[in-house]
This record gives structure tokens, C-alpha cells and sequence, in this order.
């Protein structure tokens, strides 16, 4: 059998092993302890990091990864293995040869070693990087770099790399998030008052120092407004996921809610383009804590359009971006 002509690292963020807090605190020193997450000083930050994060933050945020944990696990591990079969098979049926796919993670596992030796052992010499991002930030695509960096620095040899780096305009990127909402609209048997594009929320002082991840956010939002032919008072886009005290993108997503179920906003839709997969983020935190803001402060209807997730279509857009990403391969 001849080797295949190339091989797919597709990359997520990472999640723990276990809802509890040993697990959580192992993913998150090594998430949080990534200089591209977070720039301080490590001589301000570590002591920080380890002497009070550490120390208070993995009980609760364990609590919150129980509520949503699946007989498959985390979320965004569990969605990231129907991900990676989904897109797998795709290859295979449009190309007519078996195109290894795998799924590694930034931090925690799969460690990215191992995707790199399963893909070697499985006959590929290059490898598509495809990070599972949308929008660059240095927080996100960046850290993957990075990472990949690292774990080949052990190598005799290199493969043949190349490397997704965003795709927040592609056009089949937004018809999969527009059909995602007129189907949700479908479903619910009419549309919300409004609907809101909530993003993960990254520190201002990146975006100050040239993160092109909010103009990348607000250019996906205006192309899905105008594929669903919304006018500007139908639509709104947020940030959320706010961490530390520092300023984070603003309009923040939870402050937005609240004004919103103040004025008594009968319903709203509320879509999370980032997340290429649900996680603790979009059905915790958006899904529970963020709804209970809305409701709470006098809103009516909540209603969360879920992520891409293993959807057709998004398995449609991931098959393009690999084809166009691997010509003359
Ligand atoms: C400085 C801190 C953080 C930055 C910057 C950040 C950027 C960022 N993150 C995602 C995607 C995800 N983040 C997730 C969880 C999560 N994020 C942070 C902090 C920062 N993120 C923390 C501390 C956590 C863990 C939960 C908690 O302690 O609150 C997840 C979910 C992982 C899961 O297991 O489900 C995702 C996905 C993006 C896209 C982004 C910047 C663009
Ligand atoms: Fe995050
Ligand atoms: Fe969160």
C-alpha cells in the first residue's frame, strides 16, 4: 500500500481528564501557565498562578465540568472524537484514499507527541495543521504553534507542516453558521425578538498590541447578519469568558443579557461562532449561568443555538479547508 499524501492534526483547546479537582488543577496550570494565555511577567504571574488559582479555582470549575460531563466525557472532547471520525470518513469518500485524521489537544490530552507518532506510524510525512479556531488570536492558533514547536523539537526529522491559521470569512464557515440558526428558528417555530453573538473574550491589551482576533470576530458577525438578512437592531455581538481583573473585550456578554432582560426583551438566540465545539463555556456558562441573567433580570425566552459540533455542514467546511489546504500534496 502506498503512504497516504498527507495527514490531519486537528487541534482543540484541551480539556481536564476527570470533573474533579486534581484534574482540573493539572489542565489548568498547564493551560494558564502558557506565556501566549497569559503575558505577565512569570515572576509575577507563577506565584499568582500557583499560590492562589490554583488553590481556589479547580473545586468550583469542577463542579461546573460535572454539570455538563457525558458518558464520552468532556464535551469538547467527546464532540472532537465525532469531529475527527466524521471528518475521517469525509476524506476518504471524496478522495477516494484513506487520509489519516487525528485529534490533539493544546493542553492535557491527547498530547500532541503522540498524534504526531500515531500520524508517523500511520504512513504520513505531511501533516495539515488545522486548529479548530475561526478567529487567530495569539491566545488560541498562536499557543498551537507553539505547542507543535515543542513537541517536535525531539525529532531527528521534521514532516512536511502546513498550518491553518484562521478561517473567520470562509464562506462555507458562515452558510454552516447560517443554516445552524434558520434551522434552530425552524425548530423553535419562530425567530427570537434578537439574537446575539456571544465570542470568547481575550484581554484588550492583546488586541492594543495587534491580536487581529476582535476584527477577525467582528467581520464573521456582519457576513452571518447579512446571510441571514438581519437588519442592525436584530443583531448584537459580545464577548464573554472574562478571566482576572483586567479589561477584556467589551460589550461583555452577561452585562448585555441583563440590560437586555431589564428592558424585558421577550426572547433572544443566542449563537457562540467561536466554538467550533461545545464545551464548558457555551453550556455552562452561556447555557446555564448566562440564562439564569437574562430570565433573572425580567427576559423572556433563553434559547441557546449549539455549536457546529459534528453538524454536516461544518464536517462540509473542514473537508474544504483540508482539499484547499493540501493542494499539490
Ligand atoms: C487569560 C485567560 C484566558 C484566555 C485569554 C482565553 C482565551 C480563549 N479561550 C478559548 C476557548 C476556550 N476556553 C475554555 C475554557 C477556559 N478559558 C479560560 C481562560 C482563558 N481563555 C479558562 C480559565 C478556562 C477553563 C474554565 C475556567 O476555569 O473558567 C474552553 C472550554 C474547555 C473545556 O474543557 O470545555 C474553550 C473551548 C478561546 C476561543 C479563546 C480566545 C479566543
Ligand atoms: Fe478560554
Ligand atoms: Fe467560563
Amino acid at each position: 500500500m502506498s503512504p497516504p499524501r498527507f495527514g490531519v492534526m486537528l487541534v482543540n483547546l484541551g480539556t481536564p481528564d476527570a470533573p474533579t479537582p486534581k484534574a482540573v488543577r493539572r489542565y489548568l496550570g498547564e493551560f494558564l501557565g502558557d506565556v501566549r494565555v497569559i503575558d505577565l511577567p512569570r515572576l509575577l504571574w507563577l506565584p499568582i498562578l500557583h499560590g492562589l488559582v490554583l488553590t481556589t479555582r479547580p473545586k468550583k470549575v469542577a463542579e461546573a465540568y460535572a454539570s455538563v460531563w457525558t458518558e464520552d466525557g468532556s464535551p469538547l472532547m467527546a464532540i472532537g472524537k465525532r469531529q475527527r471520525a466524521a471528518l475521517e470518513a469525509r476524506l476518504a469518500e471524496s478522495l477516494g484514499e484513506d487520509i489519516p485524521v487525528e485529534l490533539a489537544m493544546t493542553y492535557g490530552n491527547p498530547r500532541m507527541e503522540e498524534v504526531g507518532r500515531k500520524l508517523a506510524k500511520r504512513g504520513a510525512d505531511h501533516i495539515l495543521v488545522l486548529p479548530l479556531y475561526p478567529q487567530f488570536s495569539r491566545t488560541t492558533t498562536a499557543a498551537v504553534f507553539d505547542r507543535l514547536a515543542r513537541a517536535l523539537q525531539p525529532c531527528p526529522h521534521l514532516p512536511e507542516l502546513r498550518f491553518v491559521r484562521d478561517y473567520h470569512d470562509h464562506p462555507d464557515y458562515i452558510s454552516a453558521l447560517a443554516d445552524s440558526v434558520r434551522q434552530h428558528w425552524a425548530t423553535e417555530g419562530r425567530r427570537g425578538k434578537r439574537l446575539l453573538m456571544s465570542y470568547h473574550g481575550i484581554p484588550k491589551r492583546y488586541a492594543t498590541a495587534g491580536d487581529p482576533y476582535p476584527r477577525q470576530c467582528e467581520r464573521t458577525s456582519q457576513l452571518l447578519a447579512e446571510a441571514l438578512e438581519l437588519s442592525e437592531d436584530e443583531w448584537a455581538m459580545t464577548y464573554q469568558s472574562r478571566f482576572g481583573k483586567a479589561e477584556w473585550l467589551q460589550p461583555y456578554t452577561d452585562m448585555t443579557l441583563k440590560a437586555w432582560g431589564a428592558e424585558g426583551l421577550e426572547s433572544v438566540d443566542v449563537i457562540s461562532p467561536a466554538f467550533a465545539a461545545d464545551c464548558l463555556e457555551t453550556l455552562e456558562e452561556l447555557e446555564e449561568e448566562n440564562r439564569g441573567y437574562f430570565t433573572e433580570a425580567g427576559g423572556g425566552d433563553f434559547r441557546y443555538i449549539a455549536a457546529l459540533n459534528d453538524r454536516p455542514e461544518h464536517i462540509d467546511l473542514l473537508e474544504a479547508l483540508c482539499l484547499q489546504h493540501s493542494q499539490g500534496w
